[in-house]
């Protein structure tokens, strides 16, 4: 499995990392510190040091709760930090919104793959991916975050649900013209589950290699994780969201959504030798 970002090309045989680089005031775990531009530039060359190969920016936090952002609120926040990001670093530049515009001036700006947790669900949103040619991944979210966390409640079982929803998401694209080589699915951990859903569906990950399309899964500092630990301070849940990294990319996700990179990055590094068979 290969992903194509501009020029290059991730080789997806093993487990990549993104870093996460929120540029909102209330991001849940950075305390949104990185709403400047020479931060957020700074905080994008540490994660590609660290061994990051994709930056995930995202300007609208869709944490639980979290209030809806204004798109030209949207725009002015990630725009400039693709370009300066374009500009000056090598590495596969992943913009997470939801928003047709957004996704269109980010692609004109330089981004390489559109990670929308809505999958494509807003008006325009399909037409506007489909023009940029970039790939897309689609996530599972039941409900929106204002209210998905409230009871989230499934009919079937959970691993069956995302199944069916990320199919459903696949063929409204492939109906809009973007290729289904063209796509990458994620299951959404934290998108409207509770803990006893989020911990089945990372135990069933596997069931989602029938869709034979790249898997992309963030679990890092969410509530889960929490949950397990018994820790409530999301900055401090760097032991279990690595723990989590790479039980997803054991069960075959290969592009690791997280904050901690050059953590994960060892982690990872660990599990490549382990695949490979080490270095001999
Ligand atoms: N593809 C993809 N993109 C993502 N963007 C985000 S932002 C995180 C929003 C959030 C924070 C905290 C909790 S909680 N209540 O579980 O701690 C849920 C959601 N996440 C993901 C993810 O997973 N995939």
């Amino acid at each position: 499995m290969k992903l194509r970002c501009g020029a290059r090309e991730l080789d997806l045989s093993l487990p990549r990392v993104m870093g996460i680089l929120n540029v909102t005031p209330d991001s849940f775990s950075d305390g949104g510190r990185f709403h400047a531009l020479d931060a957020a530039l700074r905080h994008a060359e540490q994660m590609l040091q660290d061994g990051a190969e994709l930056i995930d920016i995202g300007g609208e936090s869709t944490r639980p709760g979290a209030a809806q952002v204004g798109e030209q609120e949207e725009l002015e926040r990630v725009v400039p930090v693709v370009e300066a990001i374009a500009a000056r670093l090598d590495v596969c530049i992943s913009i997470d919104t939801s928003s047709p515009a957004v996704m269109s001036a980010s692609a004109a700006a330089g981004a390489h793959l559109l990670n929308d947790v809505r999958s494509l669900t807003r008006p325009g949103a399909l037409a506007a991916a489909a023009a940029t040619g970039l790939p897309v991944c689609l996530m599972h979210m039941n409900g929106e975050p204002q209210v998905m966390q409230e009871a989230p409640h499934y009919d079937q079982p959970i691993e069956e649900a995302v199944l069916q929803q990320l199919q459903d998401s696949i063929e409204r694209c492939e109906q809009a013209g973007i290729a289904r080589e063209r796509l990458l699915i994620d299951p959404g951990f934290g998108f409207g589950k509770n803990d006893r859903h989020n911990y089945r569906l990372l135990n069933r990950l596997e069931y989602l290699q029938q869709l034979q399309l790249p898997l992309l899964t963030g679990l890092s500092r969410k509530r889960m994780i929490g949950a397990a630990t018994g820790n409530p301070i999301a900055a401090e849940r760097l032991q279990g969201s690595v723990s989590g990294a790479v039980i997803c990319a054991m069960k075959g996700a290969r592009i690791i959504r997280v904050h901690d990179v050059r953590e994960t990055v060892d982690a990872m590094n660990v599990l490549h030798a382990t695949l490979k068979e080490g270095y001999v």
